[in-house]
């Protein structure tokens, strides 16, 4: 991304201290990247080190300012606890928060364990709520005012089949940021959402669309503009969501998806036709990326 595919003005930011979870890769890369350029000092946790570390070397290396790479495992409280504190502790209050980070894969529910049920919402679910939940601690005690943004699916609105532990969760969460910008209104903590239709990252294509490759996303004939979702244009409304002159907006919900999920519902439902081999070869892909990623955890 470029300063010019930004349409806020130099400085925006500054001053901002923001954590983006998942913020190695893919969308919370991008988000990131934003602030950054806008003058946030930002901060990103993953499971990674190794990928926050090359991510924020590299965005450094571009635009200037201050990034730092945490390795926290969001599943884990006492991490979490952990995480804040060395942030706290190095510069001040966080002013903003980005529950990014997600799990998912697509699979019949049937074939779910409840292992499997876990592992998405213990990230997204149980996650996200406990960041914002030790974050909010802190901001109600030193009365420090600050934004939350979580980043949702459209299937908050009409469920996903083939992804229900991550409907369910981001749905939970959609719920969660509508109460707490009523609670917490008058501490000066907002919450809105963001529900991303179609951008494609390496990530989600993985494991979304795990037998197609290189190919998926190429047919955009059911997008209604033609197209799927370009980075910079989540990273405006985010940069927009997280700054002070937002401070009016709280408890909700903004769809950017070009219409998408108007049109079609947005989600998984043509895999109504998939036959047991497809989806025994689309479980076995699936394996194989996270066992990859697992690799190179350090959280
Ligand atoms: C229009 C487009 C909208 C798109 C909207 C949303 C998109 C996204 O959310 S994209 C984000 C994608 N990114 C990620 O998922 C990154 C992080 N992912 C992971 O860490 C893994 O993929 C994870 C979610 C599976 C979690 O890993 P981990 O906790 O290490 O999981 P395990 O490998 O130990 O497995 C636990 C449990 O889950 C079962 N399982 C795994 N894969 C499948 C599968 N494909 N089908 C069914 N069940 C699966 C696994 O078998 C384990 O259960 P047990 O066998 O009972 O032990
Ligand atoms: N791409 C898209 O089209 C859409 C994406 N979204 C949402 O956007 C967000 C980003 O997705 P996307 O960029 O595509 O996918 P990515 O897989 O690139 O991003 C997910 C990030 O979450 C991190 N993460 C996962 N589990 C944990 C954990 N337990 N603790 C800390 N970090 C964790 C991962 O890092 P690590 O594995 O190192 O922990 C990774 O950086 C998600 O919330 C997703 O649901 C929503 C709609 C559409």
């Amino acid at each position: 991304m470029t300063r010019d595919d930004l349409m806020f003005r130099d400085g925006l930011l500054n001053g901002h201290r923001i954590l983006v979870t998942g913020g190695g890769t893919g969308l919370g890369k991008v988000m990131a990247e934003a602030f950054l350029i806008l003058g946030a000092e930002v901060f990103i946790c993953g499971r990674r080190g190794n990928v926050l570390d090359e991510t924020a070397e590299e965005l450094m290396g571009q635009h200037g300012g201050k990034m730092v790479g945490l390795a926290c495992d969001i599943r884990d409280a006492d991490a979490i606890d952990d995480m804040l504190d060395r942030i706290w502790n190095n510069g001040g209050a966080l002013t903003g928060l980005v529950n990014n980070a997600a799990g998912n894969f697509v699979s019949r529910t049937q074939d779910l364990s409840m292992r499997g049920f876990d592992a998405i919402s213990n990230i997204v679910f149980r996650g996200s709520f406990a960041v914002t939940l030790a974050c909010g601690k802190r901001w109600i005690d030193q009365g420090v005012s600050a934004s939350v943004l979580s980043i949702l699916a459209t299937w908050v609105w009409n469920g996903s089949a083939f992804t229900v532990p991550s409907a369910m969760s981001k749905a939970g969460i959609n719920v969660m940021s509508q109460s707490l910008a009523v609670e917490w209104a008058d501490k000066g903590i907002r919450l809105n959402c963001i529900a991303p239709g179609t951008f494609p990252t390496e990530g989600m294509s993985a494991r979304l669309r795990p037998t197609e490759g290189g190919s998926a996303f190429r047919d955009t004939t059911d997008y209604p503009m033609g197209r799927v979702g370009r980075m910079p244009e989540l990273a405006n409304l985010a940069a927009f969501l997280m700054s002070p002159q937002a401070e009016y907006v709280s408890g909700q919900t903004i769809a950017i998806d070009g219409a998408r999920y108007l049109a079609t519902g947005g989600n998984f439902s043509s895999m109504r036709s998939w036959t047991d081999e497809q989806w025994a070869e689309a479980r076995q892909s699936i394996r194989a990326t996270t066992a990859k990623d697992k690799a190179q955890r350090t959280a």
